[in-house]
């Protein structure tokens, strides 16, 4: 099927038309004509860290679930994270979540794979077999779990050098956060649960950038949570070290007041800071010190989520809301126009992931045809049975948001049109 989709806003401003055909951007096409007037095309968006579930918790999300929710978001790939049951740490476990991805074909899944093996933090996972697999893993991350042996993080590091993989560091020092409940502050006091303190975090990012540093290798830092996180970024960044990190989009809106609720809704590692951690991300995002905006999107199970706050297992929904709520607090505020977007969803995870020759490509004649249709304008209520999800965790139920996702198209086949997934 081909498409002409007429009328649309590239993110530099610019109205044109844009052909869809045989797969990729052409000049022009006969197919099904797409009034996209007043609408915004961006490159479809790329996701550098989603929980799957599947294999092991396929009761809380699949592959085919987490991808039609991703196409919903207006995602043409995602990074799978590793934390499975069994835990993708062998090349036989991301060939198998990556042909799972391809038969789905909602969106290029793209396996991370494990740092150490079953995310123990003591002896590395198969990297090389992984690199070289059918799922040509260039990402790996034990998130989840900090890998805290400097040690260990200094010889992954090094491993991955060889084929320009990238180790994504959940920065949490196990050490400080025994039985963290929540952001350790003035309302963890008031509330009485364990607090997370921003320096564990902030530590052993200073520690990976300079391990980085000093190996000549690149590092990721994933869901960066604090004002200190970003300074020790900036610092970093200024010496030349390579660094990139990403925020999520719950980061950039919500607050440690919310744990008042005692709803475990909210509850969600690194656990939600501050007002004045908030504006210091929005402000990271908009100038670059921080690269990508990723979900973090972690589907739990009923059981998982809906007991007592200190039972509950940390992670909230995230793909189906990203853009909105992207849309909401960077570019309703003045601090990002479309093009930054285009850059923080879609460009930068596509090159920080090694997927830049096929994803995060300019919207120009001759590329794959990876793209999603907005309209910025629709304003839409969250409701958990609204969304693709198997899991109903969203903290943002009966929020109104701006930006509803249209249509997206992967290598020029349509998953979505008309706000609805095709299969
Ligand atoms: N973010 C979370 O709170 N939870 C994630 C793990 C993680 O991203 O650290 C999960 O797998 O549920
Ligand atoms: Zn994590
Ligand atoms: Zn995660």
């Amino acid at each position: 099927m081909n498409y002409l989709i007429r009328g649309a806003t590239l993110p530099d401003g610019t109205t044109r038309d844009l052909a869809v055909r045989d797969g990729l951007i052409a000049e022009t096409t006969d197919g099904e004509v797409i009034d996209a007037g007043g609408l915004r095309v961006l490159p479809g968006l790329v996701d550098i860290h989603t929980h799957l579930r599947q294999p092991g918790r396929e009761d809380a999300e699949t592959i085919e679930t987490g991808s039609r929710a991703a196409a919903l978001g207006g995602y043409t790939a995602v990074c799978a994270m590793a934390n499975t049951d069994p835990v993708a740490d062998a090349a036989g476990i991301v060939e198998q979540v990556w042909r799972l991805g391809r038969e789905v074909g909602l969106v290029d899944v793209q396996p991370v794979g494990a740092v150490t093996l079953g995310l123990k933090g003591e002896r590395l996972a198969e990297l090389g077999a992984m690199a070289e697999s059918a799922a040509g893993v260039r990402v790996f991350s034990d998130d989840g779990h900090c890998v805290h042996d400097a040690a260990v993080m200094r010889r992954a590091l090094e491993y991955v050098k060889a084929f320009d993989g990238v180790i994504a560091q959940h920065a949490e020092d196990p050490k400080l956060t025994v039985g963290a409940q929540m952001n350790e502050g003035e309302q963890s006091a008031r509330l009485g649960l364990a607090g997370w303190p921003a320096v564990a975090e902030e530590a052993i990012i200073a520690r990976d950038a300079l391990l980085a540093a000093h190996v000549g290798s690149r590092l990721h830092v994933c869901h960066v949570s604090t004002a200190g996180s970003v300074e020790v970024l900036r610092w970093a960044k200024s010496r030349g070290i390579r660094v990139t990190a990403e925020v999520t989009p719950h980061h950039l809106l919500l607050t440690d007041e919310l744990a008042a609720t005692y709803d475990p809704v909210y509850k969600v590692n690194p656990p939600l800071r501050t007002a004045e951690d908030v504006t210091a991300l929005r402000e990271a995002l908009a100038d670059g010190t921080i690269d990508a905006v990723a979900t973090d999107h972690a589907p739990h199970a009923r059981e998982d989520k809906e007991c007592e706050w200190a039972a509950a297992r940390p992670g909230m929904l995230g793909l189906e809301t990203a853009l909105p709520i992207v849309i909401k607090t960077m570019v309703e505020t003045g601090l990002l126009d479309w093009a930054g977007v285009a850059e923080r969803m879609s460009h930068a995870p596509a090159r920080i992931a090694n997927l830049e020759s096929r994803h995060g490509r300019p919207l120009t004649p001759g590329e794959p045809a990876n793209l999603t249709l907005v309209d910025p304008a629709q304003r839409w209520t969250v409701t958990p049975d609204g969304l693709a999800s198997i899991s109903r965790n969203t903290p943002y139920t009966g929020l109104e948001l701006p930006g509803a996702i249209v249509a997206t198209f992967l290598r020029g086949r349509a998953t979505v049109l008309d706000g609805k997934a095709q299969a």
